[in-house]
C-alpha cells in the first residue's frame, strides 16, 4: 500500500488570453470548478493507474463531493478528514498555449496535529510507502517519522519553497523533479542541461532514485550507474495543470505492479501525455485503458 500524505484543492479555472500580468484586469472567457491539489491529483492518478493508494488529507466539510470523487476513482479515503475549516483552492489560469498560473491558498491543508499524523503512521506497516508533495504543514516531521518507521518514501517537492531544499530528502526513496525544482535543489543555472542536472542530483542524494521530468523534452530516471531516457510523446498541449502529478500517480502504479523503470516512465509519459490534451486537474487523468491502448497494448 502507497500512503499519500497529500492536499486537496478545489480548482478555480480561467481560460485567459494570456497569464495576466502585474497591476492589469483581465477578462477570462471560460470558468470551470474541479477536484485538484498535487495530492488529490497523484492519488486520483495512482487508482487510474490500477495501484494501491490511501489518501492522507485534510477537507473543508462542504466540500465532501471531493472525498467521493476520490472514492469513487479507486482511491482508500477512509483518512481524509471532512473539517469545520476553509479548505484549499487554487486560482489557475491558463492561456491558448496551455500555459498555466497557479495561486494558492493552503486552507485545510495546513491543518495536520503531528498527533493525527501519528496515529496514520502508527496505522501503517513498516514495508508500505509514503509519497508527499510540499502542499501541506509537518513535512520534515512526517518523512523523519516515515524513515524511523521503516516506510520507503517517495517525495515530490512541489512547489518548490526554500523549506524544501533544507529537507531530509536524503530520506527518500524516489524523488520526482521538473527542470525548475532540479535547478533549485542543485543550485544550477537556468537552462542547464539535463546531464548536468542528473549530475547534480546525484552527487547530491546519491543514494536515491531521481525521475527528472522535463515536459515537451522527454524524461530521465537515473540510479547508481543507471540512466534512462524516455523520449517526448508528439502531443500539442492544450493545459499543461497536473501533467506532473498524472506522470508520477502513473509512475508509482506502475512501480507498485513491479514494472522495470522503463516501463514506469513510458506508461507514465503516455498518461502525462494524454492528460496535457485535456482542459482540468483530476477531470484531464486518463483512464488505464486509454493509456494502454496508445501504448500499443489496448484489448
Ligand atoms: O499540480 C496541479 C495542482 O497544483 C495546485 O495544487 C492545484 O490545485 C492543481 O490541481
Amino acid at each position: 500500500m502507497l500512503h499519500n500524505f497529500g492536499s486537496i484543492n478545489l480548482d478555480h479555472f480561467y481560460r485567459v488570453p494570456h497569464l495576466v500580468r502585474p497591476g492589469e484586469t483581465l477578462a477570462g472567457h471560460d470558468y470551470r470548478v474541479g477536484l485538484g491539489g498535487k495530492g488529490a491529483n497523484q492519488s486520483l492518478a495512482m487508482a487510474r493507474a490500477g495501484g494501491q493508494v490511501r489518501h492522507w488529507g485534510r477537507l473543508g466539510r462542504h466540500d465532501a463531493w471531493a472525498k467521493e470523487l476520490l472514492e469513487q476513482a479507486g482511491v482508500d479515503t477512509e483518512t481524509i478528514m471532512l473539517v469545520d475549516e476553509p479548505g484549499g483552492h487554487a486560482i489557475i489560469q491558463v492561456d491558448d498555449q496551455g500555459e498555466n498560473a497557479i495561486l494558492l491558498f493552503p486552507g485545510a491543508n495546513h491543518g495536520f496535529s503531528e498527533a493525527s499524523l501519528d496515529e496514520l503512521i502508527e496505522a501503517a506497516a513498516p514495508d508500505d510507502w509514503l509519497l508527499a508533495q510540499n502542499e501541506c504543514n509537518a513535512l520534515a516531521w512526517v518523512l523523519e517519522r516515515a524513515h524511523a518507521k521503516g516506510m520507503q518514501i517517495a517525495f515530490n517537492p512541489a512547489p518548490m519553497t526554500e523549506e524544501v531544499a533544507a529537507l531530509p530528502l536524503e530520506l527518500c526513496q524516489l524523488l520526482f523533479v521538473n527542470r525548475g525544482e532540479a535547478e533549485a535543489l542543485t543550485g544550477l543555472p537556468e537552462g542547464a542541461a539535463a546531464n548536468e542536472l542528473l549530475d547534480a542530483l546525484a552527487a547530491r542524494l546519491p543514494d536515491t532514485e531521481t525521475v527528472l521530468t522535463l515536459g515537451g523534452d522527454g524524461a530521465w530516471y537515473q540510479h547508481g550507474e543507471t540512466r534512462l531516457f524516455q523520449p517526448p510523446l508528439p502531443v500539442t498541449p492544450r493545459d499543461t495543470t497536473a501533467a506532473g502529478d498524472t506522470f508520477i500517480g502513473y509512475y508509482l502504479a506502475a512501480r507498485q505492479a513491479g514494472m522495470p523503470a522503463e516501463t514506469c516512465l513510458e506508461r507514465a509519459a503516455t498518461a502525462a501525455a494524454i492528460g496535457v490534451q485535456r482542459l482540468g486537474a483530476t477531470e484531464s487523468i486518463p483512464e488505464l485503458a486509454d493509456v494502454e491502448t496508445l501504448l500499443g497494448q489496448g484489448t
